[in-house]
């Protein structure tokens, strides 16, 4: 996800004040970045300072390591922060009560929910403050997330939530899309054939979907002729029970999120 969201702040188009720096673990996804002019990359494996290198002189220091790592890198990082420093974790599930408890107060900690499609610029990010963070904070986080796409600000009450429909959202999507290629090969398509005619239609679909501004609803309707042939399939997936299968799905998704914060 650091990945996605770097890939969006390095596009031609955004403008950073200051160098971003990136640590991670292994000195190969470092080594990715040899050569660049607008990052600077640390592996922590081959640089145990490394973390703690990373985060001084930064304004925003931005956590995107896995949920049960965040507190060990928050430890780790605490004593290098610059006062006022804004800290930002992505990861699900873990809390800001839990966050702040490990850094100086003057750290205002923010948690945001972003998704994949930040690396294309077309990300969705709930964002929620913690104590400390203050209008401008949250304006500042809301600026860096809006580089990569739109911005929700809600309250961390919310957040789980944000992350069961949007967070983890492409993943549902992408599983429709494997499920529909599945589903033209069974009907003898080859598998470019079959990528072809489901692939491409979802991503027209959805292109469409945005750039038409409408509701999904009608663009429905105006595919599904009275009489026709989409409104027979569309019979048998509403016959589905997508209402409860979808409540199941994120109520399952945001019981996980509690797990990671209850450890
Ligand atoms: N994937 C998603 O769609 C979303 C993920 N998130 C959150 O993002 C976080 C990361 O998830 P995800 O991107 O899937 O995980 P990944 O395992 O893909 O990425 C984790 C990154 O952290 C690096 N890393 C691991 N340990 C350290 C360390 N000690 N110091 C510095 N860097 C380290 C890894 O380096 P290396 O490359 O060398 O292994 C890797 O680049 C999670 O907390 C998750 O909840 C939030 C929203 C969406
Ligand atoms: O699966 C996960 O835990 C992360 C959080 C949201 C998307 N991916």
């Amino acid at each position: 996800m650091g990945g996605a969201i770097l890939e969006g702040l390095r596009a031609p188009e955004v403008r950073i004040d200051g160098p971003i720096t990136v640590t991670t673990r292994s000195a190969a996804s470092a080594a990715a970045f040899d050569g660049a002019d607008d990052v600077r990359a640390f592996a922590s494996e081959t640089d145990p300072e490394a973390n703690r290198i990373a985060v001084r002189g930064a304004r925003i220091v931005i956590l995107a390591v896995k949920p049960w790592m965040i507190h060990d890198v928050l430890r780790e990082i605490a004593g290098d922060l610059e006062p006022g420093a804004i800290v930002v974790s992505v990861a699900a599930g873990t809390t800001i009560a839990s966050m702040e408890a490990l850094v100086p107060a003057v750290n205002p900690v923010v948690r945001a929910m972003p998704n994949t499609p930040s690396v294309i610029g077309k990300g969705v990010t709930g964002i929620a403050g913690g104590v400390a963070a203050d209008a401008e904070v949250m304006d500042t986080v809301r600026a860096v997330f809006e580089t990569v796409g739109r911005v929700l600000a809600v309250d961390e009450d919310r957040i789980n939530a944000v992350a069961a429909v949007s967070g983890s959202g492409p993943a549902y999507l992408f599983l429709f899309v494997e499920e529909f290629v599945a589903a033209a090969k069974r009907l003898g398509f080859d598998d470019d054939a079959a990528k072809l005619l489901a692939e491409g239609t979802v991503a027209g679909a959805a292109a469409l979907l945005e750039s038409s501004g409408e509701d999904p609803a009608e663009l429905r309707r105006r595919v599904t002729s009275p009489k026709g042939t989409t409104e027979q399939a569309v019979l048998v997936l509403q016959s589905g029970g997508w209402a409860d299968l979808f409540d199941r799905a994120l109520a399952a998704n945001i019981r996980r999120s509690e797990e990671l914060a209850a450890g």
